[in-house]
């Protein structure tokens, strides 16, 4: 099987009036090729490097990016290939300014239109083109090519050979440049956009245009139907930054929760995960073949110059970084070239996006002709094709290697008894059918989601009485480290990803709600573990539960056995305690400092000592307040605590490891020695 990576062209804006602007994010070239150079937030003597193949300064002009990125891509289309471009950055950074440019200045969309026409003269063969245009607006796929007042929401499907399209959306025919312009200007202004502090005309949407090209051969029996997708996301919001009210808000979360869950495809793909988080969001389940499908890549990632938007410069560049190693499997779409027949009217049920329309009517002789919108939606019934004269074989672009052809049955059959007219008439009610039972099913699994989403903060309440500490200990943590990239972060914070989850496995933890008793929590942890074993055995797995809980759950599991740990620790019963912060261990295996509770409950139960528990959480709180006063009063206050790491909450015990490596390894160390462990640790405290 071939591949195809990602392509990445960075592109920095120039400052815009009124902005403040410094040399913080930089362009620079060198004889080992160019990069994005931006200083380091926490030492400015430092500077992170990502080099791409092309990076664009800030006085790059649009016809720039066009020939050296977009242009050469334009000949896959014409051989079948879907070819897709997206803008990705900050709000703000240039994508829509990169996509679709102004009058004076066209951008990457209306020149590659441009050229297709002009190629589709230039060969001489029969070509259509033709174009849909939708945004997705609060994670609702909109069509652009409709009337906004009628404009209904569009539902996402998937046909029979799994390929994803949007139900319903149009496919416009163009016979001239022209004709695109008027329809594009025209579905542009029901773009949903607002005035931010950072965009006068920020887009709330991601907006997807597909320009549809179908080039038949008809000495050699075959139809090409190749696709470019541009797509020109919305940026990332700090809603600091914006000054966005309550409906800006609301736009705002549903563009940070789809580019998060972009953020974690990528990553799946990265990781080779067995499950990609696709159906997530529609922008990702739409996008799907250009990540990790058929499609051919180009990211262009915009960026803003200036400190004030550095840490979303890193943001954007760690996610390039991550999208550069996507592999695509790039195939041509082509099919048999049939004869012109009777129409045969069958159920739309062909791909808008991920696979070939059928082939648009022929492009007519260029002409001004009048606008198809806002007229009665086209027909997505296949159409028969034309029959043309003897030119030769197709002068189509030599395809890369790594390009797959891939024959696809005709679109139109041919000589249909009314026998077959009625069986293919029942596949499509089975379809149908099948389609809804998938969407019922898909229906379940997100509620079972949102359960156990639920179930998991449940544990956490029942475990902790500060977890909401731990979420911003957690938040400030990422936002320590720049380099981690939005994507790492983002995954942090979505609590309700419970990727390959058995579906109802948590349901036994949301049975009551409120106060929950240690053995009801000690027993539905039971429930829960034996649930899952169950399913396990079932599937012929050998799986750990730890090991299909997302990370925060895993934090939380962790934490709600640390809980009961630590109440049987104080009731000295050590050996179950010793169980419970095992068990508890197996979810945040690096967890340092239980390790080290744990290395000294062994020693307590194996020299049969006693097992001194720590403090309460205030005082502990408390004694850390009055450190901090003098450092004489300091060693006061923290008279030899052996527990100090344990407020009781189990927080401390899935959070630290990153904070406090060297100090766990000296307290591990010390645990092998004969001496029980906390005392040398304290002698460790007292040198220091
Ligand atoms: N390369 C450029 N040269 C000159 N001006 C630019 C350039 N890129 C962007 N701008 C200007 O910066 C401002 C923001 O650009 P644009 O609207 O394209 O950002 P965006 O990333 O699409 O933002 P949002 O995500 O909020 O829609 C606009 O005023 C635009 O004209």
């Amino acid at each position: 099987m071939s591949y195809s990576r990602v392509k990445i062209a960075a592109r920095l804006r120039p400052a815009i009036p009124g902005e403040p602007h410094d040399n913080a994010i930089r362009v620079v070239h060198s004889d080992s090729g160019s990069a994005i150079s931006v200083d380091n937030p926490r030492d400015p003597s430092q500077t992170f490097k990502y080099p791409f193949s092309s990076c664009y300064d800030q006085s790059s002009t649009q016809d720039q990016i066009f020939d050296r990125d977009v242009k050469p891509l334009l000949d896959l289309v014409f051989s079948g290939v879907t070819t897709t471009v997206f803008a990705y950055g900050v709000t703000s950074s240039g994508k829509t300014h990169t996509m679709q440019g102004t009058a004076q200045c066209p951008g990457v969309i209306p020149r590659a239109v441009e050229e297709i026409f002009r190629k589709a003269t230039a060969i001489g063969f029969q070509t259509s083109i033709a174009t849909s245009y939708m945004e997705i607006y609060k994670d609702e796929v909109y069509d652009l090519l409709v009337d906004r007042e009628t404009a209904v929401k569009l539902p996402v499907r998937e046909n029979e050979a799994g390929q994803v399209f949007v139900a319903n959306l149009s496919t416009v025919p163009l016979d001239t440049f022209q004709d695109f312009n008027k329809i594009f200007g025209r579905a542009n202004k029901q773009r949903s956009v607002s005035s931010t502090n950072l965009n006068s005309v920020s887009s709330r949407s991601h907006a997807i245009l597909t320009i549809h090209v179908t080039v038949v051969d008809s000495d050699q029996n075959l139809t090409l139907s190749g696709k470019l997708n541009l797509v020109d996301l919305a940026g990332s919001e700090n809603n600091k930054l914006t000054g966005n009210d309550s409906t800006r808000m609301a736009e705002s979360s549903a563009i940070n929760k789809s580019l998060s869950v972009l953020g974690q495809v990528v990553h799946a793909l990265n990781q080779g995960a067995s499950r990609i988080p696709y159906r997530n969001s529609k922008l990702t389940r739409i996008l799907q073949d250009a990540l990790g499908g058929s499609s051919v890549g180009l990211l262009i990632c915009n960026l803003a110059p200036g400190t004030k938007f550095r840490q979303d410069t890193l943001n954007t560049l760690n996610f390039a970084v991550r999208t550069k190693n996507i592999q695509n499997k790039p195939v041509v779409n082509q099919q048999a070239t049939v004869a012109a027949s009777k129409p045969l009217q069958l159920p739309p049920a062909q791909p808008a996006f991920n696979s070939s329309i059928p082939p648009p009517q022929p492009a007519a002789a260029p002409s001004a002709g009048p606008s198809r919108l806002p007229g009665p939606r086209p027909s997505r019934v296949p159409r028969p094709s034309a029959v043309f004269g003897d030119r030769g074989s197709l002068p189509l672009a030599p395809l890369p290697e790594s390009v797959k052809v891939e024959e696809k049955p005709s679109a139109v059959p041919l000589h249909l008894t009314e026998d077959e007219i009625n069986a293919r008439i029942a596949k499509a009610v089975e379809l149908e059918v099948a389609r809804r039972l998938q969407e019922e099913r898909e229906r379940q699994r997100r509620d079972d989601e949102e359960r156990a989403a639920t179930a998991a903060a449940l544990v956490s309440t029942s475990a902790s009485t500060s977890s909401s500490s731990v979420a911003s200990s957690a938040s400030a943590s990422a936002s320590r480290h720049p380099t981690d990239g939005d994507a790492d972060a983002e995954e942090e914070e979505d609590d309700s990803h419970l990727e390959s989850l058995p579906s109802g496995l948590l349901t036994p933890l949301l049975k009551s709600k409120g106060h929950t008793s240690e053995d009801e929590l000690k027993r539905r942890l039971d429930e829960l573990e034996a649930r899952f074993e169950r399913a396990n055995k079932a599937a012929n797995a050998a799986i750990h539960l730890a090991d299909v809980l997302s990370p925060i759950s895993r934090k939380k599991t962790g934490r709600a056995y640390v809980a009961l740990a630590r109440s049987q620790s104080q009731k000295n019963n050590l050996e179950v305690a010793l169980g419970l912060y095992r068990k508890a261990e197996s979810y945040v295996p690096d967890n340092v400092k239980l390790r080290e509770r744990i290395i000294e409950i062994e020693w307590a139960v194996k020299n049969n000592r006693p097992f001194n528990q720590s403090q309460s959480p205030k005082k502990r709180r408390r004694a850390t307040q009055s450190k901090s006063k003098s450092s004489r009063s300091r060693r006061k206050a923290a008279t030899p605590n052996p527990d100090a790491d344990d407020d009781g909450s189990g927080k401390e015990n899935v959070d630290v490891a990153a904070e406090a490596p060297s100090a766990g390894k000296r307290r591990v160390e010390n645990a092998e020695a004969g001496t029980p462990p906390r005392k040398r640790r304290l002698v460790k405290f007292e040198e220091e």
